[in-house]
This record gives structure tokens, sequence and C-alpha cells, in this order.
């Protein structure tokens, strides 16, 4: 017989304690018994058991059943979803439903009946299931409301880079693997990791993007893990972390960079033992999450100074994609902007207008360091403020400074700027060794001796 259910026995006759055990412990996981209800406080704890079968009289001669009530409230101050089951040899109709109404499930009446005692007992356990589930359910329904606010976005772009990316997108997202995606800020990651959940075997299941940037080491644990009510000053009520609620979807990290080395430990635990703990719980929930995690900064260079865990980048870096700058893709500038364009006209109710092609080169010349979000808004702007339906050079606000070459105006030797030049180069050329020797006309040994002598991380 499989024995299912977790059970509380609070009565203040030892010998119904012992022949409760000695009838129920073979269907029941967990069965332990107390004496003295004041052990209750000790005792329960957040989902640690399913039902809790509670005497109503305990004092002797007093049977008025208040001391019931008064633990039973008590119980469920402790954990609300429990479900309670009232015992008592004096009971009557009314103090029934008084338990009832203070929030009791059902009620025996001694001397019991086994047959009848486990079959409440049994369903018991089905309704604390059931409710821990529906809880658990809401809170989801929450994260995924938040989500569905969200607006579905296609992938816009023709360039050779965006192309490679989104083939490798088609190969990865069959496969549960860990992807790590890397990119300047604006750059889609996490368009693409929302793309990798949709043409995964998840996507009739939640996907949850966490920005790590914006969460303090504090809320860390709980907003990731979850916690149980008192379990700090503002826990007002149990709450499921973002893990829980991802489950059987995919969870993206975002700015996984900006975690601290405590939370860095922290999370590589749960990946290698795929469990979370609530906090101030003693379960563990088993998570069953596709993890995707991002950042804009540079992994390799955080480790090399201590600031990133090797061991965490190896879990989280199965397969690596690697987001080019939109300043690296080709004529995207133009197909991405004219696609907002028309967005933002349909939106704003005006007549889509033409690009200048002297606009159209000041464009695909400018840097765009907050690549597709800045171009994004860059476009929203033209077209809230022109009235023409030609688009000039002067209806795009850039940003005239240019973050990617960072000769600044301060002096600056002849080697400092050496540097500056091979590190464009090989931002531009992404890490290419050939290419950006091809570029700077010098050779590949070259090359790496100047890499090494100004230790430049590639
Ligand atoms: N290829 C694309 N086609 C259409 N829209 C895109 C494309 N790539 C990005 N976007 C849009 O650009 C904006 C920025 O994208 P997203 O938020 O995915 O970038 P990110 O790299 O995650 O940014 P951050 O590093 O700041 O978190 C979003 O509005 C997104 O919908």
């Amino acid at each position: 017989m499989k024995k299912n259910g977790k059970l509380l026995i609070v009565d203040d006759n030892k010998s119904v304690l012992s022949s409760l055990k000695l009838f129920l412990k073979h269907h029941f996981e967990l069965l332990d018994i107390c004496s003295n209800p004041n052990q209750i406080p000790g005792l329960i704890t957040k989902d640690k058991y399913d039902v809790v079968l509670l005497d109503m009289n305990f004092s002797a001669g007093v049977n008025s059943g208040n001391e019931g009530l008064y633990w039973l409230r008590e119980v469920l101050k402790l954990d609300a979803s429990l479900v309670v089951i009232l015992f008592t040899a004096y009971g009557d109709v009314n103090l029934a439903v008084n338990a009832m109404k203070e929030g009791a499930t059902d009620f025996i009446l001694k001397p019991w009946d086994n047959k009848k005692l486990l079959a409440t007992l049994q369903s018991g356990v089905e309704l604390h299931r059931t409710r821990v589930q529906v809880e658990k359910l809401e809170q989801q329904k929450n994260y995924l409301q938040k989500d569905l606010n969200q607006q579905f976005v296609n992938i816009i772009g023709e360039s050779d880079a965006i192309k490679e990316v989104l083939s490798t997108v088609k190969k990865v997202a069959a496969t549960d693997a860990n992807i790590l995606i890397l990119g300047e800020n604006g750059t889609g990651k996490e368009l693409i990791a929302r793309e990798i959940h949709q043409l995964s075997s998840r996507k009739k299941n939640i996907f949850l993007g966490v920005d790590l940037g914006a969460l303090s080491d504090n809320l860390f644990e709980s907003e990731l893990f979850g916690h149980v009510k008192g379990s700090f000053t503002d826990a007002k009520e149990d709450r499921i972390g973002r893990f829980q609620a991802a489950n059987k979807g995919t969870i993206f990290l975002d700015e996984i960079g900006n975690l601290s080395m405590p939370m860095q430990a922290k999370l590589l635990s749960i990946l290698q033992n795929r469990v979370v703990t609530p906090i101030g719980s003693n379960q563990q929930d088993e998570i069953d999450v596709r993890l995707i995690c991002a950042t804009n900064a540079n992994i390799q260079k955080l480790i090399s100074t201590d600031r990133f865990r090797e061991d965490l980048l190896y879990r989280i870096n199965t397969i690596t994609i690697e987001l080019p700058p939109l300043r690296e893709r080709d004529n995207d500038v133009l197909i991405i902007g004219e696609y907002f364009l028309k967005q933002f006209a349909q939106k704003y109710g005006k007549k889509l207008p033409v690009i200048h092609p002297e606009a159209k080169e000041k464009l695909v010349s400018y840097s765009w360091p907050g690549n597709i979000r800045e171009l994004r808004h860059c476009m929203e702007r033209a077209i809230i403020l022109t009235d023409s339906e030609v688009l000039q050079s002067k209806d795009f606000h850039l940003e005239q400074k240019d973050s990617h070459v960072s000769f600044g105006s301060k002096p600056m030797s002849l080697e400092e700027g050496e540097r500056v030049i091979i590190e464009n180069s090989l931002k531009r050329n992404r890490g290419n060794i050939s290419q950006v020797a091809k570029e700077l006309n010098v050779g590949r040994q070259t090359l790496y001796r100047k890499i090494e002598k100004y230790n430049i991380l590639h």
C-alpha cells in the first residue's frame, strides 16, 4: 500500500494517540503525534503537514471545546492552507458549525470508526494538496498576466549576422541546453530569449524574465526562491519564487554579470541541485526550468578580475549566442528603422513618411550605442514631431558622440592610441584575429604580441 500524506495528531489522551498511530502509520508518509498543544507552534512549519487532527478539549474536566477553537486559530495562523479536522467525544452540531466557521474542514466524533476516520483524513490530504496547487497557480497567473502585457515582436533583420543568430536559435531551441546570450544593451537579447522559448517544447508553459540588475542581494533570494509568511519583516504572506513560478517553462535571467559573488554561489547551488528552498521553509521544491541568461558585460574580464565565478559560467553557457551590435548589421538599420516607422505611423495615425537618401546615409553611418532600442525611440520621436512626407537628417536626433571610438579629447600617448585602435577593431570584427590583422594591415603574430602587451581581453 502506498503511503500518502503528512499528518499531525494532537490529543491529550496518550492511549488515543498510540492506538491512532498504530492504525494510521501504514497509510501516511509522515505521522507525528503530540499530547501537549503548547508544542503545536514548534511543530508546524509551512507545508510540513497536510492535515492536523485536533482534539477539542485538553484540560481535564473542561469540555466546552473552546480550547480546540483557540488551537484551531493558532494552527491556521501558522499555515492558512492546512486542513484541520477536529476530534471530540463531546461533539454537538453547534460546536461543529462554529469550528467550521473558524476554518476547520471537518469534524470527527469519538469513539471513531477506523474506516471513516481514514477516509476523512485521506480526503483532507487531497484537499490540502489542491489548495497548495491552487495557491501556486494563482501566483503563476499573476506572473503570466504581466508577461501577457508584453507586446509580441517579430524579429526583423536581413543581415548575415542576424541570420546566423536565428539559425543557431532554431538549432538550440529544441534542446534543453542552458543558453547564454551576449550583446550590448538593446541588441535584442530578451527578444531572442523569447524566441528560443517559443520554438521549444516548453512554449505552452511560462516564460519568466528576471532583471537581476534591478534586484538587491536582500531581494534576490525571496524573489527567486520565494518565502513563507513571517520569515522576515516584509513577508506578509507566503509567496512562491520565480523559479517555482517558471516551473516547466523558461526562466530568463537578464544582467547575470551584475550578480554579486554570494548570490552567484546561491545560483550555482540551485543549478547543481535543481531544487530551491523558500526562505523560512524547510521544504525543497524541485525545479524543472530551462535557463537562459544574458549580459552586456565582458564575462571573461569579470572572471579574470574575480568578479564572476568560472564554474557558474560553465553551468550557464552550454551554448553561447552573441548578438552583434546594430552598427555591424549592414542594412538592418534601415530595414528595422522602416519597420518601426510604419508601426509608429499607425499608432499615431500619421501618413507613413519616406526617409530622404541623405538621412538614410546618416542613419547607416551612426554608431547606435543604444542599438535597436535607440533606433526604436529615434523613429518614434521622428514620427511624433514630423509634419512632412519626407524625413530629413534633421528629423533624426542622433547622439553625436560616437561612444564606439573612445578617443577622448584628453591627451593620449601613441601606445594608448594603438590600444584603442586594436580594441575597436576587435569589437568590430567580433574577436576574429585574422580579420583584425587584415583590417589593421599587420601580421597575426604582431597583432598577438600587441594584444598581449596591452593586456587586451578579446
Ligand atoms: N531584430 C529585431 N527586430 C525588431 N525589434 C527588435 C529586434 N531586436 C530588438 N528589438 C526591439 O528592441 C528593443 C530592445 O530589445 P531587447 O529588450 O530584447 O534588448 P536587450 O538586449 O535585452 O536589452 P538590455 O541589454 O538593455 O536588456 C525591444 O523593444 C525589442 O522589441
